[in-house]
């Protein structure tokens, strides 16, 4: 799915009234006929519903969202916000319909603003900006944001939290944004909403399909996606009846340390679990017994050091290498590590310590093979690209080291992000807070190895490997739930989820 900037949903918005016949207006009326409904399917009538509107069109659907539910028979109070006397046509009409529907309660402010006492058991729909939002809100309109904040009623906003920028947050004043318990957003997700720390404005939220023309969406271009589940499914290759494992690839995983041989265990499960002909795990001597015992599936190749990875090893057999999860810095795995990768000519995912490394030794970055995967999480990549104010800072950092370097960058944490050298961002829909839990990175770097050594390209590697950890991820939190959840149940659960993606719904 595209996620489109504000101006492109605007352009959407006149493409489709423009090529698929329908005034504006009913366009928006609509649009607040979804908004009444979802308002409608989770509140009754025993809640008052108090309406901030503004003055664009964003305040429009607020107002046919009122006349909606006044027509219903909920009870509704109306604000509509008019301090500069100019008002959006489609906000014009909708004023005249709620004055026409023989509606009670509606109040224009122009000035001062007498604000109503608001309890838990109030709706407020903010319908004051939408789309259309073009610097921080400030002055009166900053102040009914704070008091509608301050207020213990529950907040819907309309396409966006008020005051909330589409992309880019880095200025705005955080303090008079709407914080939303549930955003009913029109048409396509705004790239803001996968943020972080933009939960607290939009922790939930909810896709209305309005019907804006498909073919405008098909050819506006966009960096910006988010990944859906038939993608997935169009991906995944479907095993032959004569295959043998000689197809399915021989991969290398290079990890562990002492009293960090659980990290090469993850990842050589999680290999395992994904479909790879042959996995051999690489690691220092003192882990041999633990691989050999719970992944008897891998073969082991020792180390010459007992206790860390020392020496880099031949690639001849390969079709893909993992380096990375619990390997240490120490300076001789570091020297090792360093070697192995810069020589590396086969598909390549570095992560965690290997990741580390590379931050410490800078001037080997450029030595990076083309087209290697790095799966760094906030941390990690804020060593390699230096310290970011906010998500959208580190997006676009993130975008730069992967042209720069022309490397794939797999950002992970909720949402997690596949960056390509291209610029090109795949945001992951699957998995859950219960998958922040130490091992659940080599878990990933396990499936991703699997997908590469398959002979999936990088990018498909990418996109399917975190969409399938996310998904075995809700899987295990199902069964375990988010508190006890571990990486181990993260691949315990991998067979479901392969299962689910590649069986018809
Ligand atoms: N037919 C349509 O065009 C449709 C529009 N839709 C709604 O329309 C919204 C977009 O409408 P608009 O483009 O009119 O934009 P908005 O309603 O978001 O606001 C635009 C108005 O706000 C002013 N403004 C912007 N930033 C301000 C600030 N910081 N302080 C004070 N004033 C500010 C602008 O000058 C303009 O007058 C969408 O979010 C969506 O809710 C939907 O109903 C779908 C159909
Ligand atoms: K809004």
């Amino acid at each position: 799915m595209k996620i489109l900037n504000c101006k492109q949903q605007k352009e959407a918005d006149a493409y489709t009234i423009e090529h698929e016949g329908i005034l504006s207006i009913n366009l928006m009326e609509k649009a607040a006929g979804m908004l009444t409904e979802a308002i409608t399917r989770r509140w009754d009538k025993s809640h008052r519903i108090v309406v901030f509107a503004g003055p664009g069109n964003n305040g429009g659907d607020a107002l046919a969202v009122a006349r909606m539910l006044f027509l219903k028979n909920y009870q509704v109070e109306v604000f509509l916000f008019n301090v500069t006397g100019q008002l959006s046509e489609e906000c014009l009409t909708n004023i005249r319909r709620l004055k026409e529907s023989g509606f009670p309660n509606y109040t224009e402010v122009s000035s001062q603003f007498q604000a109503p006492k608001l309890t838990e058991h109030d709706i407020v729909v903010d319908g004051l900006f939408g789309s259309g939002l073009n610097r921080p809100l400030n002055g009166g309109f900053a102040a009914v944001v704070k008091f509608i904040n301050a207020s213990p009623a529950t907040v819907v906003s309309i396409d966006v939290p008020s005051g909330l920028m589409g992309e880019d947050n880095s200025y705005n004043v955080r303090q008079n944004i709407i914080q939303a318990d549930l955003t009913l957003s029109i048409q396509m997700p705004k790239l803001s909403f996968l943020f972080p720390e933009n939960e607290e404005f939009t922790s939930h939220w909810e896709l209305l399909d309005i019907g804006i023309s498909r073919e405008y969406i098909a050819q506006a271009e966009t960096r910006y996606f988010i990944t859906e589940e038939q993608e997935m499914r169009q991906l995944i290759r479907p095993r032959r009846t004569f295959a043998h494992k000689g197809n399915f690839g021989h991969g290398l995983l290079i990890a562990g340390s002492y009293g960090m041989g659980g990290a090469a265990v993850l990842a050589a499960r999680a290999c395992m679990r994904s479909g790879i002909g042959l996995l051999t795990v690489h690691s220092p001597i003192c882990n041999h017994q633990l691989l050999q015992t719970i992944v008897p599936e891998a073969m082991v190749q020792d180390d010459v050091h007992e206790r860390f990875f020392a020496e880099p090893t031949d690639l001849d057999n390969y079709q893909a290498m993992a380096i990375g999860p619990g390997l240490s810095q120490e300076e001789i795995t570091a020297q090792a590590a360093l070697d192995q990768v810069s020589n590396c000519f086969i598909p390549l995912v570095l992560d965690a310590d290997a990741l580390n490394i590379f931050s410490a030794y800078r001037s080997y970055l450029n030595r990076l093979p083309k087209h290697s995967i790095l799966t760094p999480h906030v941390k990690e990549l804020e060593r390699l690209v230096g310290r970011c104010s906010n998500s959208f800072e580190r997006l676009s950092k993130a975008k730069e080291l992967a042209g720069e370097l022309q490397v794939y960058i797999i950002l992970k944490g909720a949402w997690t992000t596949v960056i390509t050298p291209e610029g090109n961002c795949y945001f992951n829909p699957t998995g859950n807070p219960g998958m922040a839990t130490g091992g659940s990175g080599d878990v990933l770097t396990g499936i991703l190895l699997s997908l590469l050594a398959q002979g999936y390209t990088q990018e498909e590697a990418c996109r399917l490997g975190v969409y399938i950890h996310g998904l075995a991820g809700d899987i295990a939190c199902m069964r375990m739930g988010e508190i006890s959840m571990t990486a181990g149940d993260i691949v315990n659960a991998l067979p479901e989820a392969w299962k689910k993606l590649t069986t018809s719904k």
